[in-house]
């Protein structure tokens, strides 16, 4: 179980990676990342070339070795079975996913990120239990196939004036030069793929990405 503003607080620089993002070893990857400051970590092992079964686990439990060394939260997106499996402090799950009521019931207090749209979508969220909401695409994004049209900051605002107080994380398309508009839309922090991962050092761009959002 983690407090809110302790939430809120790990939110702020939210590195979300798996094996096909990086251009190097995934572990080398995440520990730059983590020495650049980055606050969360979530293992998204999907997309082209994407390791799966034992290979999937085995990288999931090195990078979780290497968040549990930094004490930074380890998250794995949409896989259950691997998040009780390896014991991870959370999930992160999206509106095409296991549904949320299902999930908390098997994961118990752990933290529970959901995907949001629209302000509806955000609204099932948080009356269904979520301790987060993912919102996003905010800007054009490549990292993901199956993304929807990007819409801009102009989504969080929308949140925050229709009452929606739960921790929120801008995704897709964020970088340096756009991060601080997603907070100043109303966002606790930003998540990111391309803008470490696709980093050249991965230590430079976290810290870059921190300073922008201090
Ligand atoms: C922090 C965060 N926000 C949104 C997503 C996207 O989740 P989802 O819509 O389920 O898409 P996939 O990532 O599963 O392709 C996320 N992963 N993290
Ligand atoms: C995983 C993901 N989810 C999105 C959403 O809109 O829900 S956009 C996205 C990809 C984010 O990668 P990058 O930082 O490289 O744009
Ligand atoms: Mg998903």
């Amino acid at each position: 179980m983690i407090e809110e503003k302790d939430l809120r607080a790990a939110l702020k620089l939210y590195f979300i990676m798996g094996s096909p993002n990086c251009q190097s070893r995934p572990q080398q990857v995440l520990e730059d990342a983590i020495n650049g400051g980055v606050t969360l970590f979530q293992f998204r092992e999907k997309g082209k070339g994407a390791l799966k079964g034992d290979e999937k686990k085995a990288l999931g439990e090195e990078l979780q070795w290497i968040c549990k060394n930094h004490g930074i939260p380890f998250i794995v997106n949409d896989d259950i079975d691997l998040a009780l499996e390896l014991d991870t402090d959370g999930v992160h799950i999206g509106q095409e996913d296991e549904p949320l009521e299902s999930v908390r019931e098997k994961i118990g207090n752990k933290i529970i990120g959901v995907s949001a749209h629209t302000v509806e979508e955000a609204r099932q969220a948080v009356n269904g239990g979520a301790d987060y909401l993912g919102v996003g695409p905010i800007f054009p994004t490549k990292s993901k196939e199956d993304a929807k049209a990007a819409q801009g900051t102009s989504v969080i605002t929308d949140m925050r004036k229709n009452g929606i107080r739960l921790p929120i994380v801008g995704i897709g398309g964020i970088g340096r030069g756009n991060a601080k508009s997603v907070i100043e839309a109303g966002a606790d922090g930003i998540s990111v793929i391309s803008a470490i991962a696709g980093a050249g050092d991965a230590a430079i761009a976290a810290a870059a990405l921190k300073k922008e959002l201090t």
